[in-house]
């Protein structure tokens, strides 16, 4: 008997390995054969699979050891070396492998067919566990009928009425930042590292805004956030190893801890809020900000209860969502204003003159944010040269024509935002230089292609807090200039760099004098 168990398992043991070899080799060398030989039929080419990754991390880590001249904004071969190396050998649409073959389409057109699929045929790829750590489990990462029911639920959230309420919080916030800016400019100056300084008041301004809680309040939740986004992307980077995620190294203890302490901190304050229900707001009883929101469809235990409902777990990964979306792209569309401002001293004086004319010394309102013409061209500008994501991916959910190409099935294709943004096809011989001025007949008319402005991408998927960050930045940006002189310091240097999010590599100092002084 024991003879053939003990047979049975080495034949058991010998189908499995047989089976993980095959696969192996299925994914290692047929399949890029076979996909690169697919695409090359169509007219698509791309460098070599062998040796792909480590060349992608040779050009980057080359690219990060540049200085860019503080007036240049011809970015992408820093940011993305690989992108602009090979789209300058194989064209608008490439095939390069990083961990699995990408598709790289970087036509307007072909982006908008992509981005306006309705039924799911390109959805959201799975990114990593890591990944989703610091960004959440939410409507950023959903698909299908999960997505559906999320994004209704928080549509009113971001409703034009509702935004514009929460202007007196943004200025009040940016007023209190700038008040410690006064105080710290005694000699009459003061050099600030800006990119902390904004993260801390976008923190601020979400927490108020989105969660009813102060900077203080919310401070460890940011921190833990931060905190992962760091530790995540730095190990994602060096490794693709499959289910290393679940190995107890000191690093994913860390992650796991900080993980916890995220949720845990998340979770209190949804369960706080639930502890404060007001019955005389029959529509939202818990409030009618972000939490107020996700709360008034919390799922009962009653099972009729199922429509448009959310569970507590649900609800706490979609606060983590917007911990992450709500306030870092937006502290990077401010610090790269403030880096275009500070650079700049003509953009700055029109600018201010504009915020004068319109607000005079008062802290704006939604009204007057909205006469200012000047500032909503400066900022398209800015978000088109250093547009803060810099590319997205989707994954085509069975075969599927797009233009003339047929897209196998799980292929992942890339929409590369910053490179479609520096086009000269595109936007014309002055691609890389700094002209808000392109955008005084509105998006579609800046560049040759009416589709080829990305920053909030287009199609239902279309960013939820576009509104939200567009009058914060306005809000921020007036109540600055307002109040304070900003100059660049000397001590910045132009290195540009994408940790999933554009930001400058060694933060940016700027020198803020008080306009009083
Ligand atoms: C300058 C600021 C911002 C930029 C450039 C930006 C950009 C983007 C982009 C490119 C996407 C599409 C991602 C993809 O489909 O792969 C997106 C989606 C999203 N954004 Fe933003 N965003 C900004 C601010 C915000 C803010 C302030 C919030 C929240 C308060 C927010 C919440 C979201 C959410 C929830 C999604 C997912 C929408 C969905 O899939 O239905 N974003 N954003």
């Amino acid at each position: 008997m024991d003879y053939y168990v003990g047979n049975g398992i080495i034949t058991l043991m010998v189908v499995l390995l047989v089976r993980k070899i095959f696969q192996a080799f299925k994914e290692a060398v047929w399949r890029p054969y076979a996909l690169t030989r697919f695409f090359k039929k169509q007219g698509i080419a791309g460098p070599p699979y062998s040796g792909s990754v480590d060349k992608i991390k040779r050009l980057r880590m080359a690219a990060a050891r540049i200085v860019l001249d503080t007036n240049s904004h011809d970015i992408v071969p820093r940011v993305s070396p690989h992108f602009h190396k090979w789209s300058s050998q194989y064209g608008k649409i490439f095939l390069y492998w990083e961990g699995q073959p990408r598709l790289i389409i970087s036509d307007p057109e072909l982006a908008k067919e992509i981005l306006s699929s309705k039924f799911w045929f390109y959805k959201k790829p799975f990114f990593s566990h890591r990944i989703e750590m610091f960004s959440g489990k939410g409507v950023a990462s959903l698909n299908g009928s999960d997505w559906q029911r999320h994004r209704k639920i928080l549509n009113p959230a971001f409703s034009m009425d509702k935004l514009k309420l929460m202007v007196d919080t943004m200025a009040t916030s940016t007023i209190s930042m700038l008040e410690e800016w006064t105080s710290q400019a005694k000699e009459g100056s003061k050099t600030i590292e800006m990119m902390e300084e904004l993260e801390k008041l976008t923190s601020e301004i979400i927490g108020h805004a989105g969660f009813g809680i102060s900077y203080e309040m919310g401070k460890e939740a940011f921190h833990a956030q931060k905190m992962i986004q760091r530790l995540a992307l730095g190990s994602h980077a060096t490794s693709y190893i499959p289910g290393n995620q679940y190995l107890p190294t000191a690093s994913n203890r860390q992650l796991w801890k900080l993980d916890k302490k995220l949720r845990s901190t998340l979770r209190g304050i949804v369960e706080r809020r639930l502890d404060s229900k007001e019955s005389n707001n029959l529509q939202f009883p818990y409030g009618d900000d972000l939490v107020g929101i996700l709360i008034a469809h919390l799922k009962s235990n009653e099972p009729a209860d199922t429509s448009y409902k959310l569970t507590m777990d649900e609800i706490v990964e979609e606060c983590k969502t917007f911990v992450f979306t709500g306030h870092d792209t937006i502290s990077k569309l401010l610090t790269w204003s403030i880096f275009m401002l500070s650079s700049n001293p003509e953009w700055q004086a029109k600018l201010r003159e504009e915020v004068l004319r319109e607000c005079g010394m008062k802290i704006p309102d939604a009204d007057m944010l909205s006469k200012l013409k000047l500032m909503h061209m400066f900022f398209l500008e800015v978000l088109r040269l250093y547009s803060p994501v810099v590319m997205i991916m989707r994954q085509a959910s069975e075969d599927m024509k797009l233009g003339s190409l047929t897209i196998p099935k799980h292929t992942r294709v890339v929409l590369p935002i910053l490179m479609i943004h520096h086009d000269k096809d595109y936007w014309g011989e002055d691609a890389n230089e700094f002209n808000p001025l392109r955008f005084k007949d509105g998006i579609s008319k800046a560049s040759k292609c009416p589709n080829a402005f990305l920053s909030f991408i287009a199609g239902p998927r279309v960013c939820i807090g576009q509104n939200f960050a567009m009058l914060e930045a306005r809000t921020v940006i007036s109540v600055i200039l307002q109040r304070f002189s900003l100059s660049l310091s000397p001590e910045y240097k132009h290195t540009p760099i994408s940790y999933f999010i554009l930001q400058p590599q060694s933060g940016l100092p700027v020198i803020v004098k008080p306009l009083n002084v």
